[in-house]
């Protein structure tokens, strides 16, 4: 079920305890990116990001304030995991990536991964593979080797994309732009328990990714249900979800085929869960995605409508992709060679804090605009971007000069009005002491 995670935060505990942790010793004679991790969504989708772009450009990163628009910020098991893979991969010196804190330094020392085997790492908890493989896929794709990782935790998680969802709906899309990323789920895992299994394997990319184009909506022309119970959950909850939703879509979808498929997946899980996950599919290869999490006295109804409505919802937008694939491409768009576009509902603030932090740490520019002719019911826009062309051969550095400003949205968390995202140049802040530069990216 949905809930609420942006309640503002006030005064960190924990902040506290890790502000002494980035010590002199670990600050090399090395640029440093300054990272303020609270604006915008002030969430974890920020620490991915600039991780993963450190690795890329070989750049050191100072994050402050890591998830302060969370009700409990700091790192939990989740990000640690995260942090920790890529602190491995990268051979890089961390400091402050203990659970809690508020503050991390990470200074990769290598460019580009080495071939070390299968790479495996474990949240332990119900935390998110899906996470961990959004913070490692754009360093993988640049390795130059093929690179197995095998990963545990949670493949359904709220707040997250779900396992079904990586693998059906954004990496068809993602990798369209020319990567390659094998991903199969072994075992299943769920909240609390976690003790889900998934294996990804990407091929090296031997140029940039392909900019990627989708403006053309089309019409919808298949839409599949799929609802998952374990043994000791009744077959009928799964069919009270799949008959809840079916009912919803055809008020919208009369003469769409709607294929409905109740799995038993207790072979293939680790403890019990039940869930649903919708796609809709148009006759121009555009694929949205949603899914809903079984939870204890919850109706299956309620699970089901909050997941139907939500897909109901992107649709009735008119944009090409869902609300969460807006977010989870923009990375791929900066490090991608041209001019990518794509055409989207309302822009969410995952989707701006993202736009903002790629941005600067990348240099490639992005441009909102509200598309000119819309249809009735219909909020849409294209996010346009001038990619990079990143890849390890070309040697490209970074000097970040753009920042995305939103006149209303900073720092708060209505993520429904876009209209005055702009696009303005800035001078970033740069203090020089005796051994440090320190760039401040906020
Ligand atoms: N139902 C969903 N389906 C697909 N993707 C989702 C779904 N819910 C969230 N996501 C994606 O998961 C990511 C969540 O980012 P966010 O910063 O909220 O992450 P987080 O690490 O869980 O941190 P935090 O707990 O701080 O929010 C985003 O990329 C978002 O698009």
């Amino acid at each position: 079920m949905a809930k609420n995670k942006n309640t503002p935060n006030k005064k960190s505990k924990v902040d506290k305890q890790t502000q002494q942790q980035v010590t002199k010793e670990t600050i090399e004679e090395k640029p440093i990116y300054k990272i303020d991790g609270s604006i915008l969504e002030g969430g974890g989708q920020i620490l991915r990001n600039t991780v993963a772009l450190s690795s890329l450009f070989d750049k050191a990163i100072l994050i402050e304030k890591i998830r302060y628009n969370r009700d409990q910020p700091g790192l939990k098991n989740q990000h640690k995991t995260g942090i920790d893979l890529m602190a491995k991969l990268f051979k890089a010196h961390i400091t402050g990536s203990s659970v809690g804190s508020t503050r991390l330094y990470y200074q990769p020392t290598l460019r580009s991964i080495k071939d070390d085997g299968v790479i495996e790492a474990d949240t332990k908890t119900a935390g998110s593979v899906c996470l961990i493989i959004q913070v490692a896929l754009p360093c993988l794709i640049f390795a130059p080797h093929s690179v197995k990782m095998v990963l545990g935790g949670g493949t359904n998680c709220d707040f997250a994309p779900a396992a079904d969802y990586m693998e059906n709906v954004f990496l068809p899309i993602a990798t369209s732009m020319g990567f390659q990323c094998d991903m199969k789920i072994d075992k299943k895992g769920f909240y609390p328990k976690g003790g889900g299994a998934v294996t990804i394997t990407t091929q090296p990319l031997t140029e940039p990714l392909k900019p990627i184009t989708i403006v053309n909506k089309g019409n919808v022309n298949r839409i599949v249900i799929q609802a998952f119970y374990t043994s000791r959950i009744s077959p009928v909850v799964a069919e009270r979800m799949v008959n809840t939703s079916r009912k919803l879509i055809k008020k919208d979808f009369k003469k769409v085929e709607i294929e409905t498929e109740i799995i038993d997946m207790s072979k293939y899980s680790f403890g019990d869960g039940t869930y649903i996950f919708i796609r809709a599919f148009t006759d121009t290869g555009c694929v949205y995605g949603s899914t809903g999490n079984g939870a204890i006295r919850v109706p299956a109804e309620t699970i089901a409508e909050d997941a139907t409505n939500s897909l109901l919802k992107d649709l009735q937008d008119g944009g090409c992709v869902d609300e969460y694939l807006q977010d989870q491409l923009i990375i791929f768009m900066a490090l991608a060679k041209g001019k990518s576009i794509i055409k989207t509902g309302p822009i969410s603030l995952h989707t701006q804090t993202s736009i903002h932090y790629t941005s600067l740490m990348t240099g490639a520019t992005f441009k909102i605009s509200p598309v000119a002719e819309r249809l009735p019911g219909e909020e849409t826009f294209y996010i346009e971007c001038d990619g990079i062309g990143y890849h390890p051969s070309n040697d490209i550095d970074i000097n970040p000069t753009q920042q995305i400003t939103n006149n209303n949205n900073q720092n708060n968390n209505n993520n429904n009005n876009n209209s005055n995202t702009e696009i303005t140049t800035t001078t970033t802040t740069t203090t020089t002491t005796a051994n440090t530069t320190t760039t401040t990216v906020q």
